[in-house]
């Protein structure tokens, strides 16, 4: 285990990128079946960007029973699904495909311009579904998980343990508005796994030993998870 006093978590070190996805993939379906024989539905968040898509690639052969798993995103970028960095579409396109096209998509975006007037409905969407059962969180060189980013509008709303269950975002490092998940959801989730790939991202965790949340926002959701790692 790594990390400070308060923040403790097991760091697995692969070979290579592809024996992570495939390991990582087998982790998730092993993390689903499992919490399917305690809950009639399970719901796992996934995050976008581009390191996730190999483990989807995996993950949506898994064989277990997607009819009864929800998946969400841990955040989106707001724009439309068409849009190539959509993190929906990501999740259409690699993800909910194969065996897992049986599993039911919880919508993080709709078209309207701005989130605010849908973050209601979509949170009465992800309100049941809490403790989310899986989650899967990506991280940024500057340390952002979600788009829970240092400097962004919202940070401490996002990083407070009253904070909703979804949050709009802005911030400096993100090239558009964004919507999240907040830390105390992310973190609230039963197993947790984070997916870091090469130096510049392992320096980053390291550097954010000691760190507070608002510099390091990742070290609001690393406690008990996972974090695996490839070149
Ligand atoms: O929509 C997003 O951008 C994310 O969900 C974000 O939190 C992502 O996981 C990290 O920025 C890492 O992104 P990469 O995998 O592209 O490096």
């Amino acid at each position: 285990m790594a990390g400070d006093q308060s923040v403790s978590y097991e760091f697995i070190e692969y070979p290579d990128r592809d024996m992570l996805a495939i390991d990582l993939a087998n982790q998730l379906a092993t993390d689903l079946e499992e919490a399917l024989l305690h809950e009639d539905r399970v719901a796992m968040a996934v995050p976008g960007g581009t390191s996730p898509g190999p483990v989807f690639d995996d993950l949506c052969n898994a064989d277990l029973d997607w009819t009864r798993v929800d998946v969400m995103l841990s955040d989106e970028r707001w724009l439309p699904e068409e849009h190539e960095r959509s993190n929906t579409r990501l999740l259409r396109q690699r993800l909910l495909v194969e065996r897992a096209a049986k599993a039911n998509l919880l919508p993080m975006y709709a078209p309207k311009p701005t989130p605010g007037e849908v973050l209601p409905e979509l949170e009465s969407m992800i309100a049941p579904e809490l403790p989310l059962a899986v989650v899967l969180l990506g991280m940024g060189e500057d340390m952002h998980t979600a788009s829970i980013f240092p400097e962004a509008d919202r940070l401490e709303d996002a990083l407070s343990p009253k904070a909703p269950i979804l949050l709009p975002m802005r911030a400096p490092g993100a090239p558009e508005p964004r919507i999240t998940l907040s830390a105390r959801v992310l973190d609230g989730a039963l197993r947790k796994h984070v997916l870091i790939f090469g130096a510049g991202k392992r320096a980053a965790l390291e550097k954010a030993k000691g760190l507070s949340p608002v510099e390091a926002p990742i070290n609001a959701v690393l406690n008990g998870a996972k974090v695996h790692w490839a070149e």
